[in-house]
């Protein structure tokens, strides 16, 4: 596919996600949808759900990830490609990192977010390392931190990911 080609798909399946995010807001969710097109070319949906579900892991992008692997009864979805009405946060990015998610185009961006009140750019510099106070985090080590992966490693029977 050529560049110009691959714009226009990908502003094609934004516009869709931003249509679910407006649709979002009037139904009382936050402004955020997103899509998850999979490899046999199936479009999986996703607006953010936080308030509603009372889940602060319900973004957008968690949903269409969750929903495309479902549907798909797969946790790997390498091949896919997400779709965001807006820049994903760290925790999307990562959840698309452990779903193996191909690449991820964007609409709005993360300064947009925060001129909405959201706290993404907020959060982009906790994970820079610029912002650490806001939720210290420690490593306290014990005698059994280790018994997890020992238990994993002499299990013949694991589902590797
Ligand atoms: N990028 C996002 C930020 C906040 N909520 C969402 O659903 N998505």
């Amino acid at each position: 596919m050529t560049q110009a080609t691959e714009h226009l798909e990908a502003a094609r399946y934004l516009e869709q996600a931003v249509e679910l995010a407006v649709r979002n807001v009037a139904e009382g969710g936050g402004p955020f949808g997103a899509l998850v097109v999979t490899a046999d070319g199936r479009v999986h949906e996703g607006v953010n759900r936080v308030t509603r579900d009372n889940d602060p892991t319900a973004h957008a992008e968690v949903v269409a990830i969750r929903a495309a692997a479902t549907a798909t009864a797969n946790f790997d979805l390498h091949g896919a490609v997400l779709y965001a009405s807006c820049e994903p946060c760290p925790l999307c990015l990562a959840s698309a990192l452990w779903a193996r998610i191909d690449r991820v185009h964007f609409a709005a961006d993360r300064h947009g977010a925060a001129a909405a009140g959201f706290d993404d750019a907020l959060f982009y510099d906790y994970f820079s390392g610029t912002r650490p106070e806001l939720m210290p985090v420690t490593r306290d080590d014990i005698p059994t931190s280790a018994a997890p992966f020992k238990a994993w490693d002499a299990f013949e029977g694991k589902t590797e990911y």
